[in-house]
């Protein structure tokens, strides 16, 4: 075997196609999602009583001793406590990390993952003998989890034994969480430091709706009738035993968590479950963060710690500046972040994203390219405001009602899609291949939503139901996907999977072009999403249409994401054809290898550069040390080829 063939089977042995194991959302994101929107139960939870139990905001004795000194918390008019830096911090330090005090798995991660450190199975987890729902690598783990785990582990028995048969329904994450709390309070005392902490956290029971039929009264009563049936009680009143005074405190209890929970996610920000973490909950929110929460799953993090938390900088923070990570999905446009912030959060956010817009100004979140084709970008119109022009040359557009038409068909078809992905992926990959190109032809930018929602998804669904490339392994479709798709049984053609790898990786720009619009250098969300491309760029580079000459394609020194630089013709005088993305041979070898080496930098900066830029950070670097050793044998081919060449004229 030649040392390139050898390379490239090591760097393909070594490879999954995806760095990512599901679908990757905003880090650290609170998500009111988390919670199982679908039933609604009877109990209706009173929102009036007395006034919150908060304790005075100052009054912090002995807690918070995760806060590292350089950090200090204060409080401002408006915004409660917040948390402020003592130093200037540079984009990529670590600021603090902290291990929740409550962490659960959702339901569905349950057997892949470990319940204690949140660790993916290696070859297998071991299960726990009484409730059977929980999995651990070993019993050390199992034992570190068991002072939360004991009541749990019964209570999920006496849930079994009771629920209606032919459910398979089991308490989700948030439930969890929550009553996990309650048992650890009742161990601890109300007046522990761990029990005053979340005591201390922010409650919005008393702005709640009285409206028994919103959404959030609706979600409240479900967590309280289901946190009610979790301990095996009869009634609130019962919940005295666990330091809850009626009814207003369990509701206390519920708001100070969907106000201060955290999604856990892997390296790679699938979503696995929920936390809580009383002193990274002191952060306040911004749409445009200078901060983000992380699990980055640090090398030499001790497994007892894991899930740790921390909390990276993600721009230049200056002494005394307020540190402030978003809680919400920051692509989104004003009026959704506002909505979601109202809705979850009980405040109107006040940053410089969500100030008012001004002509000056066009935020690519609502943006779409000149009808004239200066360059330049005009706001998208709204039913409000359908007078727009180009930022830059002043141009009206002039259809805007084709505008409007296709941002709510994409609206529609992108809350569709979301809901489809697991379920029937096929339909929700037949949505957004249809409607993206539509939101193309209609000018808007990669930025804007939906578009970029639907780019987003798009690129995942594309990714995960990639067919092999390689020839020489032959794929088949399981039973399922055969039963339910006859049409799709058939073998991949080599072709046909080529050409599934290309739309991917198209796909995947396309994704990573919108995210750079919108979100700072660094942003895990923007790391993750252009450690896909390089890792998409380099499953396989399918032979070159032409020969090129040394350094065309193999060592042009700036990261192109938009193709190949290639000439118009050959050296050798052979017609070339027009640029196409993604490039073939070499060039695109050498595009996987500078779209890697531009993911190592950002993820360096959102993943914290002491951690190497997380677990994703340091397979890249891995991968970038391969495919330079493939570089070198690739050119000096090339160059004994061009040396090799029949000269004209002999
Ligand atoms: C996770 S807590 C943050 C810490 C909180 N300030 C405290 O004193 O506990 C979230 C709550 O803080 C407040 N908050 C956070 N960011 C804010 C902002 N940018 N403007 C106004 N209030 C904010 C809101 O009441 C929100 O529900």
């Amino acid at each position: 075997m030649s040392d390139f063939a050898k390379l490239k089977q090591s760097r393909k042995a070594h490879q999954k196609r995806s760095f990512v194991t599901g679908d990757f959302r905003e880090p650290g994101k609170r998500e009111s999602d988390v919670f199982d929107k679908k039933s609604v139960v009877d109990s209706e939870v009173s929102s009036q009583g007395t006034s919150s139990s908060r304790p005075d905001l100052l009054d912090i004795r002995g807690q918070y001793s995760a806060i590292p000194p350089a950090l200090e918390v204060r409080v401002t008019e408006g915004n409660g406590r917040g948390i402020y830096t003592k130093f200037n911090r540079r984009p990529g330090e670590i600021l603090f990390s902290v291990k929740p005090h409550i962490a659960a798995l959702s339901n569905q991660h349950l057997e892949e993952y470990c319940s204690s450190c949140f660790a993916p199975k290696a070859d297998s987890l071991r299960r726990c003998t009484g409730c059977k729902l929980l999995y651990y690598c070993d019993e050390k783990c199992q034992a570190a989890d068991w002072t939360f785990h004991r009541h749990e582990c019964t209570g999920i028995q006496k849930w079994v034994a009771k629920r209606p048969s032919g459910s398979s329904s089991f308490p989700g994450d948030a439930i969890r969480c929550l009553v996990r709390i309650l048992w650890r309070k009742q161990k601890l005392g109300s007046q522990s430091v761990w029990a005053r902490e979340i005591d201390g956290m922010q409650s919005h029971r008393t702005s709640l709706s009285r409206d028994s039929n919103t959404h959030e009264s609706q979600l409240y009563a479900q967590l309280a009738h289901s946190i009610v049936n979790f301990l095996g009680l009869n009634s609130p009143q019962e919940l005295a035993e666990f330091g809850l005074n009626g009814v207003s405190d369990l509701v206390d209890l519920i708001s100070r968590f969907t106000t201060n929970t955290f999604t856990v996610s892997t390296p790679s920000l699938a979503p696995l479950g929920s936390c809580v973490s009383p002193a990274v909950a002191l952060i306040n929110h911004s749409c445009d963060p200078n901060a983000v929460v992380v699990f980055p799953r640090a090398t030499e993090t001790a497994k007892g710690d894991e899930p740790l938390m921390q909390v990276i900088a993600l721009k230049n923070i200056s002494v005394d500046d307020e540190i402030l990570t978003a809680y919400i999905d920051t692509t989104l446009p004003r009026d959704l972040r506002q909505k979601h912030l109202r809705e979850t959060y009980h405040f109107t956010c006040g940053c410089n994203l969500c100030a008012p817009p001004t002509d000056a100004s066009v935020d690519w979140r609502e943006a779409m390219w000149c009808p004239k084709k200066c360059g330049g970008i005009c706001p998208l119109p709204t039913e409000q405001n359908s007078l727009v022009r180009c930022s830059k040359c002043q141009a009206p557009v002039r259809d805007t009602d084709a505008v409007l038409d296709a941002v709510r068909v994409g609206q529609e078809g992108l809350d569709k899609a979301e809901a489809l992905q697991f379920s029937d992926p096929e339909k929700a990959t037949r949505l957004t291949t249809n409607l993206i190109p539509i939101l193309i032809s209609s000018g808007l930018v990669p930025a804007a939503h939906p578009l970029l929602g639907l780019s987003r998804l798009h690129s995942s669904l594309l990714i995960a139901h990639l067919p092999p490339t390689d020839p020489g392994v032959e794929e088949i479709r399981s039973p399922e996907v055969q039963a339910a798709h006859p049409a799709s049984s058939q073998k991949v053609s080599p072709e046909e999977a080529q050409e599934a790898l290309d739309e991917a990786i198209r796909a995947a720009r396309r994704a990573y072009t919108g995210l750079s619009q919108v979100l700072v250098e660094g942003h895990p969300m923007r790391g993750i999403a252009c450690a896909e491309l390089g890792k998409l760029l380099s499953v396989d580079e399918p032979h070159p249409t032409h020969l090129e000459a040394p350094g065309e394609g193999t060592n042009a020194a700036s990261p192109s994401l938009s193709g190949p630089s290639a000439a118009a013709t050959s050296p050798m005088g052979v017609s070339m054809s027009p640029p196409t993305y993604p490039p073939s041979g070499p060039a695109r070898l050498k595009l996987a290898y500078e779209t890697l080496v531009r993911a190592r930098t950002e993820l360096m900066i959102g993943f914290g550069g002491k951690n190497e830029g997380g677990e994703v950070g340091r397979d890249v670097r891995n991968q970038i040390a391969e495919i330079e050793k493939e570089l070198m044998v690739w050119k000096s081919g090339i160059r004994n080829a061009w040396q090799d060449r029949p000269k004209q004229g002999k």
